[in-house]
């Protein structure tokens, strides 16, 4: 099902432009939502996900309209919030079993073989009948997804899911999204732009409410091949090429400082040209430099 964003706008009380025209195309597949904190990643997840009201701007999903037709939406909607919470004393099995109910699972065989290939699909099954407050974070965010799939939604919303995640864990929650990608619209809020390399078909980048850029990321990858440059420079050197040039990322590296800078042509002063990946379009775009992309960024 495609989800059909169109200059959804959202100014907090306080003056926060949180959304500022936000338009984007979401196919089936996984999307990845790229941007910084504060960006107003969560925001428009929880707009999507009907638990907020945004000031102007429509959603459709399908034929649905997201932002009048609320219980439509949640009937075909799973959701993993950035801070689920689970209640710490009930066994996986008891909580997702609840949950069920809540969703108007009533008959009790039927429940039972949805709680079972949840967990199952989760690789939680083994570990059902243990309480969640012993869960390590990564089992957590897969009961939140277990929780999710419930109903067998369409659109499924992620916001935030691998912060804290350690790298097997990660590995085994990017599995799991890849097979409910394969059918479903899932969207995906990170910072994390290994994330989005990893997994996502579509993607856009968004910060301080505004869509900067979006497309194929192995396309955005194609889009700045020979305009980043790299070299190693001494802590003190790092202030005169900050001046001198687009820098877009410095980095450690093995104790050394690696700069990336963002040039159509060779920037001189020794700098290599290297195949820019992912990070770099995600630089270039939130520092502004990838102005090429800005200019053309029709979501
Ligand atoms: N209820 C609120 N009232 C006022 N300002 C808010 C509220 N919620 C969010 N904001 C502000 O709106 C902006 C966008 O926040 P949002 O949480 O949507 O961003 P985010 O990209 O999800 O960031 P994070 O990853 O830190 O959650 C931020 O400047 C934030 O401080």
């Amino acid at each position: 099902m495609e989800l059909r964003i169109r200059n959804l706008s959202k100014t907090y009380a306080n003056g926060v432009v949180a959304l500022d025209k936000v338009s984007l195309t979401i196919p089936t597949g996984m999307f990845g939502l790229l941007g910084p904190n504060g960006a107003g990643k969560s925001t428009l997840m929880r707009t999507l996900a009907t638990l907020q009201e945004c000031d102007s701007g429509s959603v459709f999903l399908g034929d649905i309209d997201v932002l009048d037709e609320k219980d439509e939406v949640r009937k075909i909607l799973g959701y993993l919030p950035q801070d689920f919470g689970v209640y710490p004393k009930v066994t996986a099995y008891e909580l997702l079993d609840h949950f069920a109910v809540l969703k108007g699972i009533s008959h009790r065989a039927r429940r039972r073989e949805v709680v079972d290939g949840l967990l199952q699909q989760t690789n939680l099954f083994e570990v059902r009948h243990q309480r969640l407050g012993g869960f390590s974070g990564g089992m957590k965010q897969r009961f939140g997804i277990a929780q999710a799939l419930l109903g067998d939604p369409q659109l499924i919303i992620v916001d935030e899911p691998t912060a804290g995640l350690d790298p097997m864990e990660r590995v085994r929650f990017h599995n799991l999204l890849s097979d409910i990608s394969a059918e479903k619209t899932v969207l995906l809020s990170t910072h994390i732009v290994s994330d989005v390399a990893d997994l996502c078909s579509n993607m856009a980048i968004i910060n301080k409410g505004k869509v900067l850029l979006c497309g194929e990321p192995q396309q955005l990858v194609f889009d700045i091949d020979g305009k980043i440059w790299a070299r190693f420079v001494s802590k003190q050197e790092l202030p005169i090429f900050q001046k001198n040039h687009a820098v877009i990322s410095t980095r450690l590296l093995a104790g050394r400082t690696l700069i990336h800078v963002y040039a159509d042509e060779d920037p001189g002063d020794g700098f290599e040209d290297i195949a820019g990946d992912l990070e770099d379009v995600y630089f270039a775009t939130i520092t502004g430099r990838n102005t090429s992309a800005l200019a053309g960024a029709v979501c």
